[in-house]
């Protein structure tokens, strides 16, 4: 892997904080149909050092039975990580998504414990430059019906750009971004794995990390028994910081489990939410159907980050001028 940092670029990059933003705001925008609103491209300043990506080489966790990751340590150069965290908690949309299951004869509510938006089509359908869904292999519109419970949504311009620069860097293709925010230490996602069959075997998700840092914990699956883990395998902790990312590969995702625990909140903490970004790569039109279904909902309420309360709140649509 190629280290790319802004060594080679032609001087570092001055940018006062406010220019940056504005110029940021006043760049191109993202549009379509089935967004509630527009979003901003990054803009030149932010682009041009997420270009210099990844800011250190990866460091090889593989050390452990059925464990493959890259740990970049960041990934995007730190003079932007903060710029950019408060960029997409801005300008993205978000969803707190919850839904029934059924055990038995027992039905339960799952509340999920983030907030969620995802961007994406698998395999079978690509959108087309007008931002119409057409068949991958011929470009020919997709039937009416392909997608029966949801609206598949491109990755605006702002997003796509990372998932260009992760797909040069780690050889893997992906056609999802899935986001969490998890707004302070109560958020958080229980131990699963991302290994659902739509994805193919042996899946590389790529994950990003942006604001606070949270510690991402791993451990071995049980085998079939139930019984203990494979000898020699140890639970792990990546403290994640903003900018980082993490590459899981290979067997990882059929054998071990990951998670981001609650956690106490520590004194002193100004800004506690965290945005996490996996790119990741559906095969058939069933994953469409449950990425949409559980990372933006049916309820309809969006919600939006309120600067001025400093909380993620549900957006009423565009205030009109009186
Ligand atoms: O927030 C993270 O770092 C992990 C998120 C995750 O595991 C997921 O969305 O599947
Ligand atoms: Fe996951």
């Amino acid at each position: 892997m190629s280290k790319r940092t802004l060594d080679g670029f032609l001087g570092r990059p001055t940018v006062a904080k406010k220019q940056r933003l504005s110029s940021t705001l006043s760049g191109n925008i993202s549009t379509h149909p089935t967004y509630p609103f527009p979003i901003p491209h990054l803009g030149q300043e932010l682009g041009d050092v997420v270009a210099f990506s990844p800011a250190e080489d990866a460091r090889v966790i593989n050390d452990q039975p059925d464990l493959d990751l890259l740990y970049f340590q960041p990934f995007i150069q730190k003079t932007i990580v903060d710029d950019l965290f408060q960029f997409l908690r801005s300008q993205l949309f978000f969803y707190r998504v919850s839904y029934k299951i059924k055990r038995g004869s027992f039905e339960t509510q799952i509340n999920t414990p983030r907030f969620t938006t995802v961007f994406g089509v698998d395999e079978s359908s690509r959108f087309n430059e007008t931002g119409d869904l057409v068949e991958n292999a011929t470009k020919k519109p997709i039937p009416k019906d392909r997608y029966k419970n949801c609206q598949p949504r491109p990755i605006p311009d702002c997003l796509d750009v990372l998932r260009k620069i992760t797909e040069g860097c780690t050889g893997n293709r992906f056609n999802f971004c899935l986001v969490n925010y998890y707004k302070d230490g109560a958020d958080s996602i229980s131990y699963h794995s991302d290994d659902e069959r739509f994805l193919g075997p042996d899946p590389a998700i790529a994950s990003f990390s942006f604001g606070a840092k949270r510690d991402f914990l791993m451990k071995h699956k049980p085998d079939k028994d139930g019984a203990a883990v494979p000898p020699g395998s140890k639970p792990l902790k990546l403290p994640l910081d903003s900018g980082d990312m993490v590459l899981m590969r290979g067997r990882t995702q059929s054998n071990w489990l990951h998670s981001i625990p609650k956690r106490a909140l520590k004194s002193g903490e100004s800004d506690k939410g965290r945005i996490n970004i996996t790119f990741r790569r559906a095969m058939v039109v069933g994953g469409t159907e449950n990425y949409y279904r559980y990372n933006v909902g049916s309820d309809g309420v969006v919600f939006k980050w309120d600067d001025a309360k400093k909380d993620m709140l549900p957006w009423k649509g565009d205030e009109k001028d009186p």
